[in-house]
């Protein structure tokens, strides 16, 4: 049985660096920092998110300000509303819930927030920051992921990692991490031609991918670290279940380290949202105060 990679666990370490981050710019600098929490209709997975990251915000003592709008509202009415929190200096960082109501262009909205307060990563600004290594905000999956293999692995370097998903959210950001920390990369998706025996030459194989139970024993080398970013909800025994992307009773014989569903990717997903927060806010801060020390963990 490989090791299993406690999300929990981890998340609350995370966590309590950041509330000590938080108390330090209170302290430093009399601030304290305000994330806004955008949520649009009524999505019941959506509503547990936001419900998590504004308890967890509060653990960390960064001030939430939540904006939950009906599932009929408008662009212009959310545009209007991101443009305000992007002037207002006692919001640090900005996030807008995903997905929205079919109607809502996500690119517009997202494209709308202000760089520096995208604590979600996904402004166009800052995911070609990341494309070419310089500094931004990273998308909060993929960091919590990093965090969960560097504390796996160490050093990742030569490593052959194999990402499975393309999306723009997790897997091309996972794949651009990768690369950074210097493995071999592999992007694998729904068109690869015998992507079990491409998943088998993976050392670290991350499955985000949207496929319950897609992942078997048989896709994976002896010892690899197996990271499950699913969260698929499936029926089993007239029950609901929440389920990853990797068949885990299947993998965790054969894996080196594995994460859980629930309880891995999950809660670092949170934990690092919290993290950009303070990121965020320190480039701010910096910013408008530049002769006065901001300080770095
Ligand atoms: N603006 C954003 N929207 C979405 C993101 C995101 O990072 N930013 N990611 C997902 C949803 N998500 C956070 O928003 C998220 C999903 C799941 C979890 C989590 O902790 N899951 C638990 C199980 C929860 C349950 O019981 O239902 C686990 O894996 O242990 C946290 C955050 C899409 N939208």
């Amino acid at each position: 049985m490989g090791h299993i990679i406690n999300g929990k666990q981890l998340s609350a370490e995370v966590l309590q660096q950041v509330a000590a981050d938080v108390a330090a710019l209170k302290a430093e600098l009399g601030v304290t920092l305000g994330l806004a929490v955008v949520l649009v209709g009524d999505d019941p997975a959506s509503q547990v998110y936001v419900r998590n990251k504004v308890r967890q915000a509060g653990e960390a003592g960064i001030r939430s300000i939540e904006h939950r709008l009906p599932a009929d509202t408008s662009q212009a009415t959310l545009n209007a509303l991101v443009d305000s929190l992007n002037h207002d200096p006692k919001v640090h960082g900005i996030l807008v819930q995903l997905p929205l109501p079919d109607h809502l262009d996500e690119d517009d909205i997202i494209a709308a927030i202000n760089p520096d307060k995208d604590v979600d990563g996904f402004h166009p600004l800052n995911v070609g920051a990341l494309a070419a290594a310089q500094p931004g905000l990273v998308p909060c999956t993929p960091l919590g992921c990093m965090i969960m293999l560097q504390q796996a692995h160490g050093n990742l370097s030569g490593k052959h990692a194999v990402v499975i998903g393309r999306s723009n959210i997790v897997g091309k950001p996972m794949a651009a991490l990768l690369l950074q920390a210097s493995c071999t990369v592999t992007i694998a998706h729904s068109r690869t031609r015998d992507i079990a025996a491409v998943c088998r030459d993976a050392d670290i194989l991350v499955a985000a991918v949207g496929r319950p139970e897609l992942v078997k024993a048989d896709w994976i080398k002896p010892g690899a670290t197996v990271i499950d970013v699913g969260i698929n909800a499936i029926e089993r025994d007239g029950k609901r279940k929440l389920v990853g992307d990797v068949d885990f009773v299947d993998v965790a014989p054969v894996a080196g380290a594995i994460t859980p569903v629930p309880g891995g990717v999950g809660p670092m997903t949170i934990a690092c949202l919290m993290k950009n927060t303070v990121t965020a806010a320190r480039k701010q801060l910096s910013d408008i105060q530049p002769a006065v020390a901001v300080g770095q963990s």
